[in-house]
């Protein structure tokens, strides 16, 4: 475990493709002033980078697998560690993506309070995948990797929610209805964390 990040308030966001991850965050930003940390985007950096390690990524990532564990562990504790002397607790979205790369978060950096789990239906997410897609520049928001994302995310991903749901730390969001109507429930749930 990190010494810098020992008292640190972890929250994982967790859900499907397309379920609204990105968009919660941004919203509990805005009211608790929270650190947003997505491993996708960290991921994209690299990508965007143009480095040998970033080509390597990018690959992975249009075929809608997961990368690494290490790879993206260290990126997340890396960034973590950045902030952690302002930081007023940690939005850690999209991972844990199996529960593997839950045990070793824990093993190395700490364990978390909260679990958001953002849930949709696939027809929801498939669609707002779609749509986001014309405009995104994301190389995965298409058809196809969408299915493969989707389908990974029902095998790898739901058992971390049930791992997590036995220490009861899990707080299901339904996301189908407005992103202010998610964002209510949303706050609900971390306003019982304090
Ligand atoms: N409640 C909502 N109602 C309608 N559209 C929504 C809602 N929440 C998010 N969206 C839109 C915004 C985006 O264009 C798209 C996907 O949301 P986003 O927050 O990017 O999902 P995500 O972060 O879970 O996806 P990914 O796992 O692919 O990064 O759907
Ligand atoms: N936690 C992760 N483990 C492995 N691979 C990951 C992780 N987070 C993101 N990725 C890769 C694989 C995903 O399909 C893409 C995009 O992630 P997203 O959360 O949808 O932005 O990156
Ligand atoms: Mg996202």
């Amino acid at each position: 475990m990190s010494d810098k990040l020992k008292d640190a308030k972890i929250i994982f966001v967790v859900g499907g493709p397309g379920s609204g991850k990105g968009t919660q965050c941004e919203k509990v930003v805005a009211k608790y002033g929270y650190t947003h940390l997505s491993s996708g985007d960290l991921l994209r950096a690299e990508v965007g980078s143009g480095s040998e390690r970033g080509k390597q990524l990018s690959a992975i990532m249009q075929r809608g697998e997961l990368v690494p564990l290490d790879t993206v562990l260290d990126m997340i504790k890396e960034a973590m560690i950045a902030k952690a002397d302002v930081s007023k607790g940690y939005l850690i979205d999209g991972y844990p993506r199996e529960v593997k790369q839950g045990e070793e978060f824990e093993k190395k950096i700490g364990a978390p309070s909260l679990l958001l789990y953002i849930d949709a239906k696939a027809e929801t997410m498939v669609s707002r995948l779609m749509k986001r897609g014309e405009t995104s520049g994301r190389a995965d928001d298409n058809e196809e990797t969408i299915k493969k994302r989707l389908d990974l995310y029902y095998k790898a991903t739901e058992p971390v929610i049930a791992f997590y749901e036995g220490r009861g730390i899990v707080r299901k969001i339904d996301s189908e209805g407005a992103v202010d109507v998610v964002f209510s429930n949303v706050a609900k749930a971390i306003d019982g964390l304090k």
